[in-house]
This record gives C-alpha cells, structure tokens and sequence, in this order.
C-alpha cells in the first residue's frame, strides 16, 4: 500500500506507517506520476486534486484534505473515478476562532476600544464561525450572524448588508464557492464595501478570494486620501497565495500567512480524522490516539491576582499561550525573503487556549483559595 502524504501533516508517520509505505511531498510540486503509483493520498489546501494530477492514477482509492476547506478539490472528478474522498471538518475551527479573539484585542489595545462595547458580525456561521460566536458569547460581546443557508431554517439571522452596515467588527468564515444559491467568491467587493462603518475592524481567515483584494486596497487608498478613518484590518488568507497583493500589507494592523488554523493541536486533529476516515476506508481498526502523541503544554500555569473576568487578565492569559503579533513581525520581515509557503512551512510551534490552566485566587470567608480552571471559554 502506498501512502503519499504532504510534508505539513504533522504526525503521518505516527498514524500512517503501520498501514504502508509512506512517501512524502512537497505540496506544489506533486506531479501525476508520482500519484501514478499511490494507493492513498493525503494533501493539504494547496494541492490541486483535479484532472491534470490524477490523469495517470490506476491504484488510487481514497483522497483525504487534512483541511477544512476543500476548494482545491475535484469533488466531483473523485465520484466519477469512484474514489472516496474525506475531507477534516472542524479539525482547526477553535485554532481560527482563537486567532480572531488575540486578533481583536490587539486591535482594542492598538486603538484603545473596548471590546465589550462593540458588535461583531460573524459571516458564515459554521464549524468555525460556531466557535467563535461560543468564546465571544461568553466574553459577553454582541453578534450580528450572517448565513444564508441557516437563515432559511433558523431564527436570528441577518443578510449581508445589513451585517455589513451594523457592526464594528466584520469577520469572514464562509468556503469559498463561485456556484450555488450565495456564492462567496467576492463576497466582499467594490460594490457592498462602502457599507462598512467608519471605525470598522475587517478581518479575513477564511479565504483570500472571499474578499476583492483590489477594492480593498482601493478603498484603503481612498480613505487614506481622504482623511478617513482607516479600516483595522486583519488579513490572514490572500487573494493569489502564494502571492499576495504587497501594496495591501501596508494598509493592515496585522498580516499573516494563513496560519490561523495552525495550533498544533488543530493541524493534528486533521490528520487524526484522516487516520480514523483511512481506517473505515480499508475495514481496519482505530488503534491510535492524538491525545497520546502531543506534547505536554510548555506553559501549565498562571496565576491571576485579580478577576479573572476583567478584561486585562484575560487579554494577557489569552496572548500568553497565542500573540498573533508573532506571525505578523515573521509576515512583514520574512515574506520578501523567504517567501508565504516558507513562513507556512515553518510555523513555529502555537498551542490552543486549553493548553493553559489558569489558578485564579478569590478571596471570601475562608481566606484565600486556589481554584484550578481550565480556560476554555
Ligand atoms: N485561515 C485558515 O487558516 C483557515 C481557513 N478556513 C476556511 O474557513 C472556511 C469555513 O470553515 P468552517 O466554518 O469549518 O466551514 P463550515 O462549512 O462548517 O461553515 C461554513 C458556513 O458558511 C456558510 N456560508 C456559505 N455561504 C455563505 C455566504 N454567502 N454568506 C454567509 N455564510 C455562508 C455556510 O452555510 C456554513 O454554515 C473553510 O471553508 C476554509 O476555507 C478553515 C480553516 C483554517
Ligand atoms: O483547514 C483549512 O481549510 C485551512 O485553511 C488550513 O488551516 C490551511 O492549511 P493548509 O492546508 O493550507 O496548510
């Protein structure tokens, strides 16, 4: 059994080496006749799977993404070749939620807000737009939910101009599509991008092509002539990635190269489901863990003196374990250099928030306590 897998799955070998050789790839250069010879493949987002890479396959069986997104596959190719595909759902969903949190209070640091007083339109509320809405309820913030999909079923849903106009803060996680009911290719462009508040903060983790990059950089352009306001931006995914429009970076309080699904524990989840979906494939049995390979968490502990509600606390915990201040110095400084894929190839390693345990100390009738909590909100 042949087993090709990119060289960014964390942990392939763990999961994959007693179900049969493994070779591994560099994800742009997989050619069609190395898959020639693959019984499995096992890619990540920037893989093309489409007609021109598997017009040599004879063995292949199964094609998995270690990804959420699945734009960079020929579901339909894979039907007519009666090949099974699997795809990661939610394996990076609290990853992207937790980027977008140390995101917003970097900005309500930078631009001296709190965040307690704005209303943050979510766009596209699934896996991860899910778990966003979950942390940022619990923080006691005001959402606006845009999905139209959900809207057709579901209460307390808004359209798109209206999640546009309202809030201070508009996030994107839809896919990206370009057919069906509400495509999301452009979604945000020249002609709806004028809807967005004075003072707002943008943010694109999903993906680049979800949002005009050329208007976007137009309207920063047209602010800044202007006199206006400049829009806080937060831009993790690229129109073109590899590469991306450079004018824009300069127009962005924070840039990264679409690693906001990165934590260790979200890319290694994708390849735990990948085992798991390879195993029903071949009738095999789940014999292996994640929760038994990672590593032990380097910070364990932290103490707070004070509440651990206020916002302060809260902010230093939450960029203690992940300061997406870090990515952005490495985007700005490396990208020239070393290029987008190198900055993704190596990624330093982040953890996910339940990796820290917080100790808060109250303070009622019996005297100081300690109480362990895990922080996962
Ligand atoms: N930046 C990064 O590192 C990462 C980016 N992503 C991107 O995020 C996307 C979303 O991920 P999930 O939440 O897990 O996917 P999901 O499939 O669980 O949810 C997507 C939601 O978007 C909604 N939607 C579709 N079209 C829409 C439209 N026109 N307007 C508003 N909502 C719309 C759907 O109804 C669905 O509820 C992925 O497809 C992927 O492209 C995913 C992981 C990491
Ligand atoms: O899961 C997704 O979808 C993503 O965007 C990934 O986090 C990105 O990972 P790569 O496959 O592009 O390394």
């Amino acid at each position: 059994m042949n087993i090709f897998i990119d060289e960014n799955i964390p942990y392939a070998e763990d999961f994959f080496a007693e179900l049969g050789n493994i070779t591994r790839f560099a994800g742009r250069e997989l050619t069609a006749e190395q898959v020639s010879v693959a019984d499995i493949l096992l890619v990540r987002s920037i893989t093309k799977v489409n007609s021109q890479l598997l017009n040599q396959a004879k063995n292949l069986s199964f094609v998995g993404t270690a990804t959420i997104g699945e734009d960079h596959i020929d579901k339909t190719l894979l039907q007519q070749k009666g090949i099974t595909f699997t795809s990661a759902p939610g394996c990076n969903a609290i990853s992207v939620a937790e980027y977008v949190i140390s995101s917003l209070y970097v900005l309500s640091e930078k631009y001296n807000f709190n965040l307690l007083d704005k209303t943050v339109s979510i766009i596209g509320v699934g896996n991860i737009g899910k778990a966003l809405q979950n942390k940022l309820m619990a923080l006691g913030i005001n959402l606006l939910l845009c999905d139209p999909e959900r809207d057709q079923t579901e209460e307390d849903f808004v359209d798109l101009e209206y999640a546009l106009t309202h809030a201070d803060i508009v996030t994107f996680h839809t896919p990206l599509t370009s057919t069906g009911k509400s495509p999301t290719f452009h979604l945000l462009n020249e002609e709806n991008i004028h809807l967005l508040k004075q003072d707002v903060c943008l943010i694109n983790a999903s993906r680049g092509e979800v949002i005009d990059n050329q208007a976007l950089l137009a309207e920063a352009i047209r602010r800044e002539k202007q006199n206006e306001l400049p829009i806080k931006l937060v831009l993790d995914v690229w129109e073109n990635e590899p590469t991306p429009l450079l004018e824009l970076i300069k127009y962005t309080d924070i840039a990264s190269a679409h690693i906001a699904g990165y934590s260790l524990e979200g890319k290694a989840r994708g390849t735990e489901m990948l085992y798991q979906s390879v195993c029903q494939h071949l009738n095999l049995p789940i014999v292996k863990r994640l929760d038994k390979l990672l590593p032990v968490p380097s910070v364990t502990n932290l103490v707070l003196n004070n509440e651990y509600q206020s916002e302060t606390q809260l902010k230093a915990a939450i960029h203690l374990v992940y300061d997406p201040r870090r990515d952005d110095a490495l985007f700005r400084n490396l990208l020239a250099k070393n290029g987008f894929d190198w900055l993704r190839k190596n990624y330093p390693i982040r953890r996910e928030w339940s990796s820290l345990k917080l100790e808060r100390i109250t303070n009622n009738e019996k005297g100081l306590n300690f109480l362990k909590i895990g922080f996962d909100i």
